[in-house]
């Protein structure tokens, strides 16, 4: 098979048959239906404590764009589900064409027009590449934000300004050291939904405690043009990296709000 991609041709349909496990009873995204998750009220909000980076890249990899540190830095997530410590590892996007799709995860079936995940790895695991094969639900923490279009988003702007200059697969710029990933996130981390799941490219190993916001992040119009003119492996634009929801089958969905 060509290398997977989100074409006609290496497509979410095609993935089983380099990784079975695309067929499996944890798979992700989900379709977030409020009418059947619980509230839990042991979930407390989760606390992220980004350090600013000295050395990482903004790079295209062909499937989404992705900011990368060369080594962690003591940026870690605690807190929410969580039973110990994550260390921080990449954050990426996943966007549509037009605004009414693009994101991984819906509610009650509707699609935002992007999603932002920020990877976290189990901090008892030597390094991200064994968390993802520690198996069980345990090894990575992705937090998921919805992003809608409104108002330009200052904290994402020294991210969205790079990406003309990673328009094209396999390039990468480096980041300038004063920025600030925490001014990312809410101030409070709070109301979100939980569940367990899995990567949602190959190799979909079934590895992750998703936490995705109930509060949607804003981004302009302008900001999101820019994740449009991304190029992927076969020079296509990149939007629709995205893939569909899969089969809840007997998980239950938490959330830490009423
Ligand atoms: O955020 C997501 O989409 C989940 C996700 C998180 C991490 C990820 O890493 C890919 C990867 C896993 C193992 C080895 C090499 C690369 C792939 C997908
Ligand atoms: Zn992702």
């Amino acid at each position: 098979m060509a290398p997977w991609g989100y074409e006609k041709d290496n497509g979410p349909a095609h993935w089983h048959k380099d990784c079975p496990i695309a067929n499996g009873k944890n798979q992700s995204p989900i379709d977030l239906i409020n009418g059947e998750v619980k509230y839990d009220s042991g979930l407390k909000p989760l606390t992220a404590k980004y350090v600013p980076f000295s050395d990482a890249k903004f790079l295209n990899n062909g499937h989404s764009v992705q900011f990368q540190p060369s080594a962690g830095n003591g940026s870690e997530l605690t807190g929410g589900p969580l039973a110990v410590k994550y260390n921080f590892e990449q954050f990426h996007f996943h966007w549509g064409n037009n605004d009414t799709e693009g994101s991984e995860h819906r509610v009650d079936g509707k699609m935002y027009p992007a999603e932002l995940h920020f990877v976290h790895w189990n901090s008892t695991n030597p390094s991200f590449k064994d968390a993802v094969g520690s198996g069980g639900p345990n090894g990575l923490a992705v937090l998921g934000f919805f992003l809608k279009v409104g108002a330009e988003n200052a904290a994402l702007k020294p991210i969205t300004d790079l990406i003309p200059k990673v328009k094209d697969a396999g390039t990468s710029v480096t980041v300038p050291s004063n920025f600030d990933m925490q001014a990312i996130l809410p101030a409070t981390l709070t109301d979100y939904y939980t569940y367990d799941g899995s990567l949602t490219t190959p190799p979909l190993a079934e590895c992750v405690k998703w936490i995705v916001f109930k509060q949607p992040l804003e981004v302009s119009a302008a900001q999101m043009e820019a994740f449009r003119s991304v190029i992927n492996r076969d020079g296509k634009p990149m939007g629709g990296n995205y893939r569909p929801p899969c089969p809840l089958h007997d998980r239950a969905v938490k959330t830490s709000f009423k």
